[in-house]
């Protein structure tokens, strides 16, 4: 393998070197955003009550946005009657006095409450890359101690999620502790096809007290969630990012209140934030993202013990369980030598009780490595791997719901990795580009000798290495950086991924391997630029296709100065121009910075081809969302002359 990948870069780097083939130049494919952000600038304009500060203006571009959560849990919480219990409509209040958490002078300047129509918005002083992270905080009533949390709850949440999917960078969930695990755990697998982080947090002591961990936690939860791709369901906790479904609390007098026993960390908050790239989950998916809120509520944990009676064990397993955790000793040990249990547990599977084998240790797998393992195969147990029970719990629950599958399907879908939440491949380990001959033999001309230097090297070249493989649409090179372990949701020096360059070059079936192997449509280079703006400039149709199936969206400011743009197209006749924006999303009826839509505009230019146009693909769009309408039904041709109507401007005189 790592014999014929070597091979595959050598060709790589031989058709590097022909003289044909050029390397991504950075000004064709990092367009500048002419017209950017019209509408927040009137604002800015009209906003009377404007400070000046040092500190520069940003642009919307350089913004991130994040919303915020709020279930419940210590941070919120303030004693009454001796103990603590969350307080409503406080939260909010005590953010906006804390610096470190919100910029009001900077809220001022920029007319935040007025853009966003919410109080309940506030914006992080500037980050050190000069980005604004500006932040929504949705309180939910009550608010609850997480021990009081159910799967509804759960739902309740990921429904807010997918509601809000499009129109934020970044979720922070704030939770209790107890029971976050079981949330984090439910969510990562509720949560289908995710592009965008989703970050639980909360604390030890409440925000409001001089010495807590809710301040800290918070603001690493934003800055995380608001800065960096991470297309998971994760934990943040003191300085630490975890995958949402490996961690279980472990502590509950400590700030360090949780482990994630078999898996590193994702992230770690120090003097830099530092992301574990390889270990972070890479999507591979052309789907749109969905929650699945569908949970089946017959599951459940039971804790193997010496002595434990075969008359508890029924009873646990009586209808109508349908999935069981047994949490088994050691390496998914059970005694071999209690017929009357085991028969108990036979029983269970026999009649489609799913029941999955479990370790009580906090670190390691299950494996049959001794005869009291193997007995459990035996009675149909599934092999839970290196998974938590809470992960497992709620991975039970999940699958158990999907009407569509059969058991043997279900229990097939228990044993496998579904979201990081277990490893399958122990065994098998895959070989990682950092041992690769081609980075070594790079390494060794440049005299390095330590494990750090060789991750460097290894983090600086591949990924231009494979922006210039998706530049020339190589996909086999992709294929054999990939398999060297090249992360190929990466992006180089000006944050441009492979997906950038190949949506620039119309690759279809570049983009189409990029986005099964790990690529995001949500990252953005330096520019604010996501794959789908580069295939929108270049205009390759069938990309913005293909990524808007993906789930890929302009931003809110980019929605914004798209009716600037569709009007300056109209004005020149530009179709192809209009279709592409209409098919990534545009909205052909936004306006332009002077309040005269596309249509209106090609109107009064007396462009009939191009007003022609425009009622087409409104019409096509319209039948697309309200369905087909039936000419000979009056209400229907009513609605469509309303909505022609809208677009068309009024009658003279
Ligand atoms: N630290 C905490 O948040 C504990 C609290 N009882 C909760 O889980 O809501």
């Amino acid at each position: 393998m790592a014999e014929s990948s070597f091979n595959n870069l050598t060709s790589l780097a031989r058709a590097l070197s022909q003289p044909k083939l050029e390397l991504p130049e950075l000004n064709e494919v990092s367009p500048t955003r002419p017209g950017v952000q019209v509408h927040r600038r009137r604002l800015l304009s009209s906003c009377n009550s404007v400070e000046s500060t040092n500190e520069p203006l940003v642009s919307p571009s350089e913004e991130a946005r994040v919303l915020v959560i709020n279930t419940g849990g210590t941070i919120g919480m303030t004693i009454h009657d001796n103990v603590l219990a969350p307080k409503a409509n406080a939260f909010v209040k005590s953010l906006r006095k804390l610096p470190i958490l919100h910029d009001e002078a900077y809220a001022q300047q920029t007319c935040l409450y007025d853009y966003y129509s919410s109080e309940s918005t506030l914006v992080l002083p500037m980050c050190k890359d000069c980005k604004r992270i500006i932040y929504t905080v949705l309180e939910y009533s009550p608010l609850l101690d997480s021990s009081n949390m159910t799967p509804d709850d759960w739902g309740r949440i990921g429904k807010d999620i997918e509601k809000n999917y499009q129109n934020y960078d970044g979720f922070v969930i704030l939770h209790g502790t107890d029971t976050m695990a079981y949330t984090a755990s439910a969510l990562s697998f509720m949560c289908e096809h995710l592009g965008k982080p989703i970050v639980l947090t909360g604390s030890q002591v409440p925000i409001y007290e001089m010495r807590n961990d809710g301040r800290g936690n918070l603001l690493g939860a934003l800055l995380i969630a608001g800065q960096f791709v991470i297309p998971e369901v994760c934990l943040y906790f003191y300085n630490k990012l975890y995958r949402g479904n490996r961690v279980t609390k472990v502590d509950a007098g400590s700030f360090n209140a949780f482990s994630s026993p078999n898996l590193q960390p994702l992230a770690t908050a120090e003097v830099d934030i530092t992301i574990n790239w390889d270990t972070v989950w890479r999507s591979n998916t052309t789907a749109k993202f969905q929650v699945s809120t569908e949970l089946n509520r017959n599951v459940g944990l039971i804790r193997l013990f010496p002595g434990i009676t075969a008359a508890t064990v029924r009873a646990f397993l009586q209808p109508p369980m349908e999935g069981v955790v047994l949490e088994t000793y050691g390496s998914g040990n059970a005694p071999d030598n209690r017929p009357d249990l085991l028969e108990e547990l036979k029983k269970a599977t026999d009649s489609g009780v799913i029941i999955v084998n479990c370790t009580q240790c906090l670190r390691g797998t299950v494996c049959t490595s001794y005869a009291t393992g193997k007995v459990l195969i035996e009675a149909g147990l599934v092999a839970g791997g290196d998974m938590t029970p809470e992960a497992a719990l709620s991975k039970l629950s999940y699958v158990l719901a999907k009407k569509e599958l059969d058991l043997e399907a279900k229990k097939k879908l228990m044993s496998q990795n579904l979201r990081g939440e277990m490893n399958v491949d122990l065994a098998g380990a895959k070989l990682c580009l950092s041992n690769s001959r081609f980075i070594q033999v790079i390494a060794k001309s440049l005299s390095v000798s330590c494990k750090e230097e060789l991750q460097a090297i290894r983090d600086a070249l591949t990924p231009p290495l494979a922006c210039a493989a998706a530049k020339i649409g190589d996909v086999e090179a992709l294929e054999a950086l990939r398999e060297m372990g090249t992360n190929l949701c990466l992006g180089d020096y000006d944050g441009r991924t492979p997906l950038h360059v190949a949506a620039c070059e119309g690759h279809l079936k570049v983009v189409q391997y990029l986005l099964r192997h790990g690529a995001t449509v949500y990252a953005k280079d330096r520019f604010g630029d996501t794959p789908l703006c580069n295939a929108v400039r270049f205009r390759h149709k069938e990309v913005v296709k293909l990524l808007r199936q993906t789930g890929a969206h302009f931003s809110r400011d980019k929605l914004e100065e798209a009716g600037t743009e569709l009007c300056s197209l109209a004005a020149s006749s530009d179709l192809e121009g209009l279709e592409i924006w209409s098919l990534a999303g545009a909205d052909l009826y936004k306006p332009g910075y002077d309040g005269q839509t596309a249509i209106q505009v090609a109107q009064d230019s007396g462009k009939k081809e191009v007003v022609a146009f425009l009622v087409q693909i409104m019409s096509s769009n319209y039948k697309t969302v309200f369905g087909e309408f039936n000419s000979c039904d009056d209400d229907d041709d009513d609605e469509v002359n309303e909505m022609l109507c809208v677009c068309m401007p009024p009658p003279p005189g």
